[in-house]
């Protein structure tokens, strides 16, 4: 093993797996807003451990002083769809931004592997700004649905456990269960637009609790005491009758009470 500075070495990759993690949990959530429906669900990233960078340099045959070109996942990012397609979008946003280079794809979706995993992989060239200037680092972005991220970690864990051992009846389960994890994305992506309205209409009715909450609370601001107190009762019957409708009417009461009393006030300030 060479005398390196393994901690500084690894800095500039630690620099960038906190920056596109935050990058793409950015995204995520503009995506959100803008378009209510985001294709990521989340986001991980790690840096290699020294141990799996000097076993993956000795298999690769990868001199340790060339571990920056020869090994592409010192920096690594996963991102987690919901849904197959979802991939291929988030894709094509890696591919049109400006702060990376995408070096290399690999559809391990179309061509799964012989272990039976399928994921999307991305490798980049990311420019970090150091104190010492700019560095250009590696990193592999691998992006796969829920069910495609269960069966790749099982699969790793007991990949590391049996290394080449890993028994032959073992490994046919892995296979018939990777086929199953298949079956499934394929079977959600059927009923997407139903679990999509259902996953909608969750975010529009938790919306509906919050905004009259929050509205209620202003009243108070206001001094409209008893309608606030009012408004309370209504929404704790609301609440417990499970009564979405009744909600809806009750935002709109409150609304209005909030923007009567704040005409003349702040006339820009209507709700
Ligand atoms: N769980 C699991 N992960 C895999 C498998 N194959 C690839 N991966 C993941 O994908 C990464 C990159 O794999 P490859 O595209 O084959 O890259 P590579 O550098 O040519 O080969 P590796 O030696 O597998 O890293 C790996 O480091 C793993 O994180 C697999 O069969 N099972
Ligand atoms: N791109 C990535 N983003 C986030 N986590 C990752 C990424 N690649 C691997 N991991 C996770 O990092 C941990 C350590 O994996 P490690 O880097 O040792 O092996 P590996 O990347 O799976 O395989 P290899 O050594 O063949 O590249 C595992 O939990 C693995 O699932």
């Amino acid at each position: 093993m060479d005398g390196r500075d393994w901690g500084t070495f690894l800095l500039p990759y630690e620099q960038a797996v906190e920056e596109l993690k935050v990058k793409f949990k950015t995204m995520r959530a503009e995506l959100k807003k803008r378009e209510e429906y985001a294709p990521i669900e989340f986001v991980t990233g790690r840096v290699k451990k020294i141990s799996s960078i000097l076993e993956k340099s000795r298999r690769l045959n990868v001199a340790l002083d060339d571990v920056e070109t020869g090994i592409e996942d010192i920096a690594g990012i996963r991102i987690m769809c919901q849904f197959v397609d979802d991939i291929r979008r988030v894709a094509e946003y890696i591919r049109a931004r400006k702060d990376l280079t995408v070096l290399i794809e690999k559809d391990y979706i179309t061509n799964f592997k012989e272990s039976g995993y399928r994921s999307f992989h991305m490798i980049i060239e990311y420019p970090v700004q150091t104190a010492l200037g700019q560095k250009k680092v590696l990193a592999e972005i691998q992006i796969r649905t829920l069910a495609m991220n269960f069966w790749a970690t099982i699969e790793h864990s007991l990949s590391y456990k049996y290394r080449e051992s890993l028994p032959d009846d073992m490994r046919a389960r892995l296979k018939k269960t990777a086929e199953a994890a298949f079956v499934l994305d394929n079977e959600m992506s059927a009923i997407r637009l139903q679990i999509l309205e259902a996953q909608k209409a969750f975010e529009d009715d938790s919306n509906i609790v919050s905004r009259t909450l929050s509205i209620i609370q202003q009243l108070y601001f206001y001094h409209l005491v008893h309608e606030a107190i009012e408004a309370q009762k209504r929404f704790n019957d609301c609440w417990e009758r499970h009564d979405m409708e009744g909600l809806k009417v009750l935002l709109d009461d409150v609304k209005q009470l909030l923007n009567n009393a704040r005409k003349g006030e702040n006339p820009d300030e209507q709700l």
